[in-house]
């Protein structure tokens, strides 16, 4: 039977008095105010979702919304109110404080958004933190820090201290000593926020490039949707302690669920976002493809399809990676989607583009 990496199941964290009568009244339909007129804060509310091996879940919401909360219920630091988070089938909600301990230690890596370093130790004692932890014997871990170290773009720095690494090369300690425990649930609180944005786009870029080695499963938080877009195969847009989008960037992009998702897209760099397969259409020759111009994968963001269009004198084919064609991109198309900035739903102002063509 196929099982899911992670899994929460309607999960509500409430703190103050009686929560699980709390919890009654949120089931009942009552929202986050009414709660708090009685002196009670529910941080998190019916919050279900699963993550696949291998995927990158990006919890996304402002400050306040619940993330933080809903983080330490996946890593067993808070107890859930009610709910249940399944780690590879196993209930951690029922598990001692001990045995929790043992799963934490052996299967789950942090990475925060300070980067909670040892001033007093090298950034190898540092990367090999986890390790020791777990009580793994010097040699071991101080090889496999290394290693890490390597991974993360650090080799030959082992033997500096923190304060002589930048911000981002101290974040990448940080993720080394995640990486180092061999943890295949890695979770990262607001990990790059704290970084410039030049080397948070870096961050984000290298954590791409080591997922296709390492295919870790992780659950990435951030207040940054252009972050969660860029990041996630999967995003839980949150509001007031209740999930109100969970999708693919492209579903958050093009069918918001409500006005308050709709009003963080604004800013979101679509081009970058959509790929070739939201915006293809069948191709109107039965010929169309059979060149040998240049073409694209119907992942391929619609910014490099722009380029190719700007190559080749027809429709922009789209293929798959056995070379058949999937579809079309004529250019009039990729020219509404581009001048249709500001206007909602790209796809819909451009199949009517195709239609009036
Ligand atoms: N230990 C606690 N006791 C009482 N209330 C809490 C506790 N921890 C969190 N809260 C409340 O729960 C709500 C959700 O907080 P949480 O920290 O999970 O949000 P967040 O989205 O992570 O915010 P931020 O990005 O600012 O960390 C907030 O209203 C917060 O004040």
């Amino acid at each position: 039977m196929y099982v899911s990496r992670l899994q929460a199941e309607q999960l509500y964290k409430v703190f103050g008095r009686r929560p699980d009568e709390a919890v009654r009244k949120l089931e009942g339909g009552a929202d986050r105010d009414e709660l708090r007129a009685d002196g009670t804060t529910a941080a998190v509310i019916d919050a279900s979702f699963t993550v696949d091996p291998g995927q990158i879940f990006v919890v996304m919401g402002l400050s306040g919304s619940g993330k933080s909360t809903l983080l330490r219920m996946l890593n067993g630091l808070l107890e859930p109110t009610a709910g249940r988070v399944l780690f590879d089938g196993q209930d951690l909600t029922s598990l001692s404080a001990r045995e929790m301990r043992t799963v934490r230690s052996s299967k789950i890596s942090m990475v925060f958004q300070h980067f909670a370093l040892f001033p007093h130790r090298s950034v190898l004692e540092n990367a090999a933190y986890g390790l020791e932890v777990q009580g793994v014997p010097r040699a071991e871990r101080e090889k496999r820090a290394a290693e890490a170290l390597e991974l993360t773009g650090l080799a030959g720095w082992g033997d500096s201290w923190p304060d002589e690494l930048s911000g981002g090369m101290q974040q990448r300690v940080g993720l080394a000593r995640a990486l180092a425990t061999d943890a295949d649930l890695l979770l990262m609180d607001e990990s790059f926020s704290a970084l410039d944005p030049l080397i948070r786009r870096d961050m984000q870029d290298q954590l791409l490039e080591l997922q296709k080695r390492l295919k870790k499963t992780i659950v990435f938080i951030t207040h940054d949707l252009n972050e969660a877009m860029r990041l996630g195969d999967k995003i839980a847009v949150m509001r007031d302690g209740r999930i109100v989008q969970l999708g693919t960037a492209e579903d958050i992009l093009l069918t918001p669920a409500n006005d308050y998702v709709a009003s963080f897209i604004q800013d979101v760099d679509r081009s970058r976002v959509l790929t070739a397969l939201s915006v293809m259409t069948t191709p109107h020759r039965p010929d169309a493809g059979d060149c040998d111009c240049e073409s694209v994968l119907a992942d391929t963001p619609v910014a490099d399809v722009c380029t190719v269009a700007a190559r080749v004198p027809h429709p922009v084919a789209v293929k798959d990676a056995d070379g058949s064609l999937l579809g079309v991109v004529p250019q009039e198309r990729l020219i509404a989607f581009l001048g249709d900035d500001k206007q909602g739903p790209a796809v819909c102002s451009m199949e009517e583009v195709a239609t009036h063509a």
